[in-house]
């Protein structure tokens, strides 16, 4: 297999990017992608109690094991599986089971500070930023957290204010510009979707008319 093809989603929370990855990745060969998501990689807390795990910034670039993840993708990159960690947002952990990702032709690789951190944004062959405006994406949060992460509403517009918004602000926002293309609104922008399908199905079929000349 030639060394895959390394696409970046990066935005603010709630901006739609799991969204845009989940709809990609049911648009091409399952066999041909594999997804990293930063937030997998949030460092191992088994040494902080419950509470103490509450008080961590989960959107401050010390939240996150980015060795791990970067050295993982290297792995891939090579053309070797890794065993990518499971996160629990309802327990603010890792889960002690790994998942293995396989090395495929594109990889897409997810979160909010993929940009800002730049060992894993040199990594990146081509860099997608979800840009949509921040009171949308309060108002996603909310009702995703609510249903999803097992949040009250109170906890989610104290962290908002005293985490999320401020790291948005310091580190999310700023790595916009390193970005190839905008796209705006998130899961519903179906335009941008096809264009970013279009463009991974027409990478893979020239990585395949590359190997059959090979053979
Ligand atoms: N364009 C959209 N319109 C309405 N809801 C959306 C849209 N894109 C995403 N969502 C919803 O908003 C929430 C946050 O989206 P998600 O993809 O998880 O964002 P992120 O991964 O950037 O935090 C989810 O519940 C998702 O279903
Ligand atoms: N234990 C945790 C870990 C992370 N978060 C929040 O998740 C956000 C990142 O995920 P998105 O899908 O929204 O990009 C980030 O803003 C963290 O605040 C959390 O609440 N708890």
């Amino acid at each position: 297999m030639k060394k895959p093809i390394f696409i970046g989603i990066c935005g603010g929370t709630g901006s739609g990017k799991t969204t845009i990855v989940n709809k990609i990745y049911s648009e091409v060969p399952e066999k041909s992608i594999a997804i990293m998501e930063h937030d997998s990689y949030y460092k191992d807390q088994s040494s902080l109690t419950y509470e103490e795990r509450c008080k961590t910034n989960y959107d401050h670039p010390f939240a996150f094991d980015t060795d791990l993840f970067v050295e993982h993708i290297k792995v891939l990159k090579e053309g070797k599986s890794i065993n990518k960690p499971i996160y629990d947002y309802g327990i603010h952990n890792r889960k002690t089971e790994t998942v293995a990702v396989e090395p495929r032709e594109i990889i897409i690789v997810e979160g909010l500070l993929v940009f800002y951190e730049e060992r894993i944004r040199d990594l990146l062959d081509i860099k997608i930023y979800v840009d949509t405006d921040a009171d949308i994406r309060i108002l996603r949060r909310i009702i995703r957290d609510i249903n999803e992460r097992a949040r009250s509403l109170d906890s989610i517009i104290n962290q908002y204010m005293n985490t999320v918004r401020p790291a948005h602000e310091q580190f999310i926002e700023p790595s916009k510009k390193y970005a190839d293309i905008i796209v705006t609104e998130g899961g519903n922008n179906l335009v941008a979707i096809d264009l970013m399908v279009t463009k991974i199905r027409s990478l893979l079929n020239i990585e395949q008319l590359k190997e059959q000349q090979l053979d």
